[in-house]
């Protein structure tokens, strides 16, 4: 038997629209994502379990989990012994933490350890990237390589191997705030203008450039000094409830960065201290979220997609 937990992440982290993600990993030891189990059996089935599961189409066909098996078993591994594919649905969906992104991938490294095929990490890469467009309504690749290769990741085709991992100040904290209602990431990229202007393309690509170099060579504090999203933030911001509040409220408790996580809506900040974050966590927790929302204060999550 196979099983495969792969976390949560957080798309764009502020400057990098579909170019930078982040893997998250709740410091109480919370497991923050989808678990997928594979094991050999008659013939093919699938099952989806977990808290989030029935927000799911009850029709297996409709489950992307369920389309990876039906595409690995087609085009990758046909020769592959009948299995028994379980999702365990541990993240909401519609919610900004790379939900979709977080089942195409569990259900692809299971598979491909129980095959044993021979795919390189860029054939699985794009194989998951193909699935996410499919939910998403856009090939991007910033929840699906953090959440394969775990940490910060600059990640894209330019990208060689699709993805470069970015090193970060150790001592930042991540609050991440699901506020208990979801936003589907289609309908929140439909929002966005069809085009940049030649000005606000050369503001992003030095923001994003000067972010990653300062990344590289250290200069934390510089970094997080200009870390801010101009390209999605300001046309989804109306579309999430509290969210302006909490941007405007959240740097009196200590948060450096305010932001949106994905397409929300999630919010997530980074902190310096762990007292900031949980400040900020407390405000959240009291302003943000409803009873079907959650609070994590997290750090990033290094090893990403892994065996149980
Ligand atoms: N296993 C799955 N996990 C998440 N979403 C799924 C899954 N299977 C099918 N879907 C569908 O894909 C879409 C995902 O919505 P999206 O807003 O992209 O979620 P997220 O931003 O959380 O990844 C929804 O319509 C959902 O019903
Ligand atoms: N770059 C994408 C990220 C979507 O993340 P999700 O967690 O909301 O699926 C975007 O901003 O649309």
């Amino acid at each position: 038997m196979i099983e495969v937990y792969a976390p949560a992440s957080i798309g764009n982290f502020a400057v990098g629209f579909d170019a930078l993600g982040a893997a998250l990993a709740p410091i109480d030891g919370t497991l923050l994502g989808d678990v997928v189990t594979v094991t050999a059996s008659k013939s093919d089935e699938f099952i989806c379990s977990g808290d989030y599961a029935h927000k799911l189409p009850s029709d297996a066909s409709e489950n992307l989990a369920y389309q990876c098996l039906v595409h690995f078993r087609e085009h990758v591994a046909p020769t592959m012994a009948s299995v028994k594919l379980e999702l365990k649905k541990n993240l909401p969906i519609g919610s900004g933490l790379g939900s979709s992104a977080c089942s195409v991938v569990a259900a692809f490294a299971a598979l491909n350890l129980f095959a044993g095929t021979e795919l390189s990490q860029m054939q699985l890469i794009e194989l998951m990237a193909d699935f996410e467009a499919i939910a998403s309504g856009g090939r991007h690749y910033d929840n699906i390589t953090p959440c394969y290769l775990g940490g910060l990741q600059l990640t894209g085709d330019l990208i060689p191997n699709k993805s470069i991992a970015l090193p970060v100040d150790e001592s930042w904290y991540y609050v991440a705030a699901f506020p208990g209602f979801s936003l589907n990431t289609a309908k929140a990229r439909s929002v966005l203008p069809k085009q940049l202007s030649m000005h606000a393309s050369v503001e992003f690509a030095q923001r994003l450039s000067a972010f990653s170099a300062l990344l590289l060579t250290n200069r934390f504090d510089e970094a997080l000094a200009i870390m801010s999203d101009e390209i999605a933030e300001p046309h989804r911001a109306s579309l999430i409830n509290g969210f302006s509040e909490a941007k405007a409220t959240l740097p009196e408790f200590g948060a450096e960065i305010v932001s949106i996580s994905g397409a929300g809506p999630t919010l997530f900040t980074v902190c310096k201290t762990l007292t900031a974050a949980q400040q900020c966590a407390q405000w959240l927790e009291q302003n943000y979220i409803n009873e079907q929302g959650f609070c994590h204060i997290c750090k990033l999550d290094n090893a990403g997609t892994r065996q149980l």
